[in-house]
């Protein structure tokens, strides 16, 4: 089973009590933010308490950094600064295009050899939030073996559509789409993006639902509130489960007796469906007792 990230829950970079706390909220990932989350006149003291922050406490979870992009001022600092303490992940926003992907790999690189850490140990995801980053998305995922996911901002994609946003999510459908087909073309996770209204839980479950329907791994949240529901959205239900089993159950009936045909309750299950009844059980099994605060 590939690694869980269900919630990945953004940190301001340069909020020393919420650095502090952040592991324990039960997201799978935390991303310890040195972009938007970052006044431009706090991003050098953003980048040292972040770097002091990976190398001094155990969230005991996957610590994912994003960065400033790297046609900023910042971007390339923050690499320099941070690769030292050896984040898990890097999370570059506005990504437009593989060569980009390939500049910050190839810099990686330099800096696990320079620091003695394991070679392709420090994977990399990206954040699609242009067009022009929509249109190139399969290029952009399958650029550096160390990719592990796609993820879509929303509030920047939305901007550069000249649209608002909706709490239907109309807008978005098209992009949400490509990028789940780009990322399992690829073969790599897709994240959906954040959910600005803390207090609007009944808007929040209605978007899991959906991106869940869409085929996302996780989404991508801004407060500890948001965890639990987003685990609790992506958790395989009793009933779920309860199908999955009875339909592999029937499978094995099947294969025993040798027949070709298999049916559940009149139904037809063919391969595709024993696979999802696996993928159903796996995932059941990974999410237990994962449920965040
Ligand atoms: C929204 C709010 C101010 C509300 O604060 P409140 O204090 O009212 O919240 P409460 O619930 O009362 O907090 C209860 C306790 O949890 C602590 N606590 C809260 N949030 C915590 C947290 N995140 N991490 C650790 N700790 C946390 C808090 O300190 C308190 O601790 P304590 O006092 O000890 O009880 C706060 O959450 C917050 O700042 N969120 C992060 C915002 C952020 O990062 N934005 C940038 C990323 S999006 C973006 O860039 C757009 C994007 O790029 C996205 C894409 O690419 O997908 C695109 O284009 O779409
Ligand atoms: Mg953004």
């Amino acid at each position: 089973m590939e690694k869980l990230r269900r919630s990945m829950m953004f940190v301001p970079g340069n909020n020393p009590g919420m650095l502090l706390n952040a592991g324990i909220y039960g997201a799978d990932t935390i991303i310890l933010d040195c972009e938007d989350a970052v006044a431009i006149t706090e991003k050098d003291s953003a980048r040292n308490l972040v770097f002091q922050a990976i190398s001094e406490i155990n969230y005991g979870t996957e610590v994912a950094v994003r960065i400033n992009h790297i046609s900023t001022p910042f971007g390339w600092d923050d690499l320099k600064r941070i690769l030292p303490a050896k984040p898990d992940l890097i999370r570059l926003p506005m990504c437009q295009g593989p060569d980009e992907i390939c500049q910050i790999d190839e810099f990686i690189s330099e800096a696990e050899q320079k620091n003695k850490f394991p070679s392709g140990s420090i994977k990399m995801m990206a954040a699609v939030e242009t067009p022009k980053g929509l249109r190139l998305a399969y290029e952009i995922a399958s650029a550096s073996p160390r990719m592990v996911a796609l993820a879509i901002g929303a509030e920047d994609f939305i901007a550069n559509l000249k649209t608002t946003r909706s709490k239907l999510g109309r807008e978005l459908l098209a992009a949400r789409g490509q990028l789940v087909l780009a990322a399992r073309e690829a073969g790599i996770q897709c994240i959906d993006t954040v959910f600005s209204d803390i207090n609007d839980e009944e808007g929040f479950k209605k978007e899991l639902e959906l991106i869940k329907e869409m085929g996302f791994d996780g989404k991508s949240v801004v407060n500890p509130r948001q965890v639990s529901v987003v685990h609790e959205f992506f958790a395989p239900t009793a009933k779920e489960i309860d199908h999955a089993q009875r339909v592999l159950a029937a499978y094995q009936e099947a294969l025993e007796k040798k027949s070709g045909v298999i049916s559940l309750n009149g139904k037809m299950i063919d391969l595709p469906i024993v696979a999802r009844a696996e993928r159903t059980l796996t995932y059941a099994k990974a999410t237990a007792g994962k449920g965040g605060k």
